[in-house]
């Protein structure tokens, strides 16, 4: 087994005059849960795209399990599950539906997808509502079950763009069961968050970004170094605003 699972070389991105990431490397190493935290358009999303084949980098690259995911996208993408943001379904179809297409198109035999899918709706808790089209979805249901295509495969890599956005407590709950079990049995997961407080009680590791630039990585402990995450992250990231606030909202 490759030691790193995710291996991000100097990639860099800009659109226009803005630099969403630069330069940024990073190493995820195989069997970590590994958190990746920054402030609104710090460039978490375009780092994760171009790192999962999705957005092709201006300079850079990215090796999935070894495998250079611009070089050798069918390879690398093999052992990839991805989960990204923003990204449109195929939302005419059911939610079975669209499970059972992902599993056939990553070359899955036909009964073994049935049964995946079935489990991956049944722990959902989409179960009775694998018939409805996708386009009539909440959020929370669009995302989880665009997490159950991600993971049809038994991918050895998750890379998860907000996972619990949206999703209700008991059904993050039960996401974060299954994504530690993965997790405990050899797979490697890296999620983006805002939620600091789950970012700590769940990984192993973290990398915080800001303004495109990585400005701390290592294990949860290294990064925080006494402090809450929550608190290192304001440190790291400049600090609260001290502004005066909106006035002219205060009614009495
Ligand atoms: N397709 C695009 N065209 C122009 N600018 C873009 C595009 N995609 C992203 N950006 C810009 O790049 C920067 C990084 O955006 P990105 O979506 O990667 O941030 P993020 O860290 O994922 O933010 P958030 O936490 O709010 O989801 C932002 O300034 C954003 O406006």
């Amino acid at each position: 087994m490759n030691p790193i699972a995710l291996d991000i070389r100097a990639l860099a991105k800009q659109f226009g005059a803005k630099v969403a990431v630069n330069n940024v490397s990073l190493q995820v190493p195989a069997g970590s849960f590994y958190g990746l935290v920054g402030p609104n358009g710090a460039g978490k999303t375009t780092m994760l795209s171009m790192a999962t084949g999705l957005l092709r980098p201006d300079a850079g690259s990215a090796l999935v399990n070894g495998i250079d995911i611009w070089a050798e996208p069918q390879a690398a993408k093999r052992t990839l599950g991805v989960l990204a943001d923003g990204v449109r379904q195929f939302d005419r179809l059911t939610g079975r539906q669209l499970v059972t297409y992902s599993g056939l198109l990553r070359g899955m035999e036909r009964e073994e997808v049935a049964r995946r899918t079935e489990d991956l709706l049944r722990v959902m808790d989409l179960a009775s509502d694998g018939d409805k089209l996708v386009v009539d979805y909440s959020a929370g249901m669009t995302k989880k079950i665009s997490l159950a295509t991600a993971m049809i495969h038994s991918p050895k890599l998750l890379v998860l763009d907000e996972p619990f956005e949206a999703v209700d407590p008991v059904s993050a709950a039960n996401i974060r069961d299954i994504l530690n079990d993965y997790v405990s049995f050899g797979g490697t997961v890296i999620v983006s968050s805002h939620v600091m407080d789950l970012v700590q009680r769940m990984c192993t590791h973290v990398a915080v970004i800001a303004a495109g630039v990585l400005k701390a990585q290592g294990t949860v402990d290294e990064v925080r170094g006494g402090k809450s995450l929550e608190e290192r992250f304001v440190d790291l990231v400049g600090g609260r605003g001290t502004n005066e606030g909106l006035s002219w909202l205060h009614t009495s």
